[in-house]
């Protein structure tokens, strides 16, 4: 049955129009297309139009006559939020590790030491598949109840085949069940497992000929992703990791130059990948390599605060050319948040971003990150109807105000799903 909903009258609707066929850049970024008063028609789970209430409501007069009403009056809509880079699928929770970093350790000794990623992956082998749905759901809701509408998930814990599919599973089982939208990742190059420390290169063909067809085959994820880090994958095994990957349908993505300067941001320009994501320590070369290849950086603020490091560059990555997302980076060991709108703030406040271009990097930059902008990331129409509205009056409340949630209504596929702050 067709039903018609009309978001009305929110004091700033924020579009995002004209970003959809590539990544915004530079100045575009700025571009959020502000409408005060603004109004969408939906019809089906898609965007109509949006436009000035008072426009709208006389072009559609006799459709809205059976249209359900939200009252947006005084507050703030976004196109729905989307967190390009998470680690969603995973058991238990790290915080003693968080103790012993307080303590002066460092994360990847706690991980050389069989902790860190090691210790979650213990924790997710040994899972059942119930267990894993239940707490990664857990997750999911708090991430709709912060006004996100898209996620991409990665695999990663598993580390062998019958584990990396048993995340993937759980990830597309979440998918059919839950509002939010998931675009699944393959990660099996997320560490070499603790046992086999010694034989690295043994691990990566074994990533290269069985999990990467294997996952490819059986239609379990759009990008495959690698950890390119010292210690953990060389350039050169990321390299032939990601070309795997691309032979077999899989879009290159790439922890890159995270904890040290390590070609990462080149690797991404080479493969060609759709984007590299932290970039805390990446090279001058490989950030213009980025910009000419078009690679997106997907910055991850939440992960320089936690782990107490310097901040990515976003102002010379910005200043390069590069399109630019943020993301929460949400995972047990390097950032365990939920919070989108606090890596907004975190954009603003600590990488040199203006409120303007944080808006663009958790909607529509974010939408081009997971493959997804000619469906989501803006308020156009043909678009799903994925809108979060804000309990505030202004886009700048959201970046200014820090540490609380201010999502009062989320609308996926045109179905309330959150109302007064709460999952209904
Ligand atoms: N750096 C690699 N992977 C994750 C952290 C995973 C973990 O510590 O469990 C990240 O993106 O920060
Ligand atoms: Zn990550």
């Amino acid at each position: 049955m067709s039903e018609t909903v009309l978001i009305r009258n929110a004091s700033q609707l924020i579009t995002m129009a004209s970003h959809s066929k590539r990544p915004a850049v530079k100045t575009a970024m700025s571009d959020i297309g502000v409408i005060e008063g603004g109004s969408v028609l939906i019809e089906n789970g898609c965007i109509v139009e949006a436009g000035e209430d008072r426009v709208l409501c006389e072009k559609y007069k006799s459709r809205l006559k059976k249209a359900k009403q939200i009252d947006a009056a005084g507050k703030l809509a976004t196109p729905g939020l989307i967190d390009p880079h998470t680690h969603l699928v995973y058991a238990g929770t790290r915080e003693n590790e968080y103790a012993m970093r307080l303590a002066g350790q460092s994360y990847m000794d706690i991980m050389q030491a069989g902790g860190g990623i090691h210790a979650t992956t213990r924790a997710t082998q040994k899972a059942g598949v119930e267990q894993l749905y239940e707490e990664s759901k857990a997750r999911l809701d708090q991430f709709l109840l912060h006004g996100v509408t898209t996620i991409e998930a990665k695999s990663g814990y598993g580390l062998t085949l019958e584990h990396e599919i048993k995340q993937l599973e759980v990830a597309h089982a979440l998918a059919d069940n839950h509002a939010v939208d998931i675009v699944s990742t393959f990660m099996g190059a997320h560490a070499i497992p603790y046992a086999e420390k010694d034989h690295p290169d043994r691990f990566v063909e074994r990533v290269v000929n069985d999990m990467i067809p294997e996952v490819a085959r059986r239609g379990l994820a759009v990008f495959n992703d690698v950890f390119c880090e010292r210690g953990v994958f060389t350039p050169e095994q990321s390299l032939k990791i990601l070309e795997a990957g691309k032979r077999h349908g899989l879009l290159p993505k790439i922890h890159a130059d995270e904890i040290e300067p390590y070609q990462g941001a080149e690797v991404a320009a080479q493969v060609g990948a759709v984007s590299a994501d932290h970039l805390l320590k990446a090279s001058d070369a490989g950030i213009s390599k980025m910009a000419e290849a078009g690679v997106i950086a997907v910055l991850l603020p939440g992960t320089a605060f936690f782990l107490m490091k310097e901040f990515a560059d976003a102002r010379k990555m910005r200043d390069a050319g590069v399109a630019l997302a943020l993301s929460t980076d949400a995972n047990p060991g390097s950032s365990p948040t939920h919070s989108l709108p606090f890596m907004m703030n975190l954009g603003c406040l600590k990488m040199g971003m203006t409120p303007e271009e944080v808006l663009t990097a958790v909607t529509i930059n974010a939408a081009h990150a997971v493959g997804a902008a000619s469906k989501v990331g803006s308020i156009e129409p043909g678009k799903k109807a994925d809108i979060t509205i804000f309990n505030v009056p202004h886009y700048l409340m959201l970046s200014y105000q820090y540490g609380m949630n201010h999502v009062d209504t989320v609308v996926k596929n045109g179905n309330v799903c959150v109302e007064g702050g709460h999952l209904l």
